[in-house]
C-alpha cells in the first residue's frame, strides 16, 4: 500500500550545493544551450509563480511582525533600551502604532516577488547563457542583481522611517502626505539611504540563496507538509536571524540618514563615524536593538521562507 497521499516524495540530497529547495525538484529541467528552446514557459523564465509566492510570504510577514519592528526601530534610532522604546509606542497611543505599515506593505510585498523571482529567473538565464561558470557564481550573481533591483522600492522604506519617527508626527499624518512633503527637494530626496540598502540586500541575499539548501539539507528529511514547513521554517529563520543581526549596524546608518528631510547627502563611513563617536565608540551601544531585531528577523524570515516553499508546492 502506498504510503498516505500527502507524504511528499524522498528528496534525494541536492544535486547542487547551491539546491535552495525542493521547489527544484518540480520544475522543467534546465535547458542546456544543445537543446535549448525559444518558448520562455519551458525554460521555465517568466514563470510568475515565484513572484507570486514571495508576494504572499511577504504580506503575511508584515501583517504579523509589524509592532516589533516599529519598537525595534525608535531602538535603532535613538539608541533607547526595549522597555523605553515600548513606552514611547504606548504614549503614542494604539492609533499610532500601525502608523507607517502601508509603506511597508507595499514595498516589503513587492521586494519580495523580486527577490524571489528575479533569483529564479536570472538563475535559469545565466546559467543558459553562462554554462561555462560554476553553478555557485551564476546563482550569486543572480541573488546580487535581484537585491540591486529591490532598491529601486528605496523610496517606500525611505517614507515608512519617516512615519515611524514620532519626530516628524506633527508634519504628516499618512504615506501620501509624507510622499506630498519629499517632493520639493527633488527625486534624489526619495533615493536617500540607498547606498547601505544596496549592500544590505546585496550581502543578505547572496548568503541567504546560498545557505539555504546547505541547512534545509542539514534537518531531518522531511516526508510530509507539516515537517517540510518546519524545516523551511527553522532554516528560513536561522538564517535570517543571523542576516539580520549582522546586518544591523548597516540599518543604524541607513535610519539615521532617512530620518533626515533635505539637506545634504552624507557618506555611509561619515553617518557611521558620527553614530560612533555619538554611542561612545561602544559596539553595545551600536547594537542596541540588535536582540530584538534578532528575534523579529528569526519570526519574520521563518514566515517568509516557510510560506513561499509551502505556496510553491500548491500554487
Ligand atoms: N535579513 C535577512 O535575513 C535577509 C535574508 C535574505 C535577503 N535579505 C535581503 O535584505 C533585504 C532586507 O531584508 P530584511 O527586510 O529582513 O531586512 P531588515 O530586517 O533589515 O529590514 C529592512 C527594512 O524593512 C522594513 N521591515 C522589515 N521587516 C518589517 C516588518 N515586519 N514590518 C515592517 N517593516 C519591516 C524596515 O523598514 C526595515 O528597516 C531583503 O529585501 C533582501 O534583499 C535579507
Amino acid at each position: 500500500m502506498s504510503q498516505v497521499k500527502e507524504t511528499l516524495p524522498q528528496r534525494g540530497k541536492a544535486g547542487s550545493t547551491m539546491m535552495d529547495s525542493e521547489a527544484h525538484e518540480k520544475r522543467p529541467p534546465m535547458l542546456t544551450s544543445s537543446n535549448q528552446d525559444l518558448s520562455p514557459h519551458i525554460a521555465g523564465v517568466g514563470d510568475m509563480k515565484h513572484y507570486l509566492c514571495g508576494y504572499c510570504a511577504a504580506f503575511n510577514n508584515v501583517a504579523i511582525t509589524y509592532p516589533v519592528q516599529k519598537i525595534l526601530f525608535r531602538q535603532q534610532l535613538y539608541g533607547i533600551k526595549t522597555r523605553d522604546a515600548v513606552l514611547q509606542l504606548r504614549k503614542d497611543g494604539f492609533r499610532n502604532l500601525y502608523r507607517g505599515i502601508l509603506p511597508p506593505l507595499m514595498q516589503k510585498t513587492t521586494t519580495l516577488a523580486l527577490m524571489f523571482g528575479l533569483y529564479e529567473d536570472l538563475s535559469r538565464l545565466l546559467h543558459k547563457h553562462v554554462s561555462s561558470a560554476p553553478e555557485f557564481a551564476t546563482r550569486s550573481v543572480a541573488a546580487l542583481l535581484a537585491g540591486t533591483t529591490e532598491a529601486i522600492l528605496t523610496p517606500f522604506e525611505r517614507v515608512q522611517t519617516l512615519l515611524q519617527d514620532h519626530k516628524h508626527h506633527d508634519k504628516f499624518t499618512n504615506t501620501y502626505q509624507a510622499f506630498r512633503a519629499l517632493r520639493c527637494h527633488g527625486i534624489a530626496e526619495y533615493y536617500r539611504g540607498m547606498v547601505p540598502i544596496l549592500f544590505r540586500n546585496g550581502f543578505g541575499n547572496v548568503l541567504f540563496f546560498g545557505l539555504r539548501g546547505p541547512i534545509k539539507e542539514s534537518l531531518p528529511t522531511a516526508t510530509t507538509y507539516s515537517a517540510h514547513l518546519v524545516n523551511d521554517f527553522i532554516c528560513g529563520g536561522v538564517l535570517g536571524a543571523v542576516l539580520g543581526f549582522l546586518s544591523f549596524p548597516i540599518n543604524v546608518v541607513k535610519a539615521r540618514i532617512q530620518s533626515q528631510i533635505g539637506g545634504p547627502f552624507l557618506s555611509l563611513p561619515m553617518v557611521f563615524k558620527t553614530i560612533w563617536i555619538e554611542r561612545d565608540r561602544k559596539l553595545i551601544n551600536l547594537f542596541r536593538g540588535a536582540h530584538l531585531n534578532y528575534h523579529r528577523s528569526l519570526i519574520s524570515w521563518g514566515i517568509i521562507n516557510a510560506t513561499y516553499e509551502f505556496l510553491l508546492k500548491i500554487v
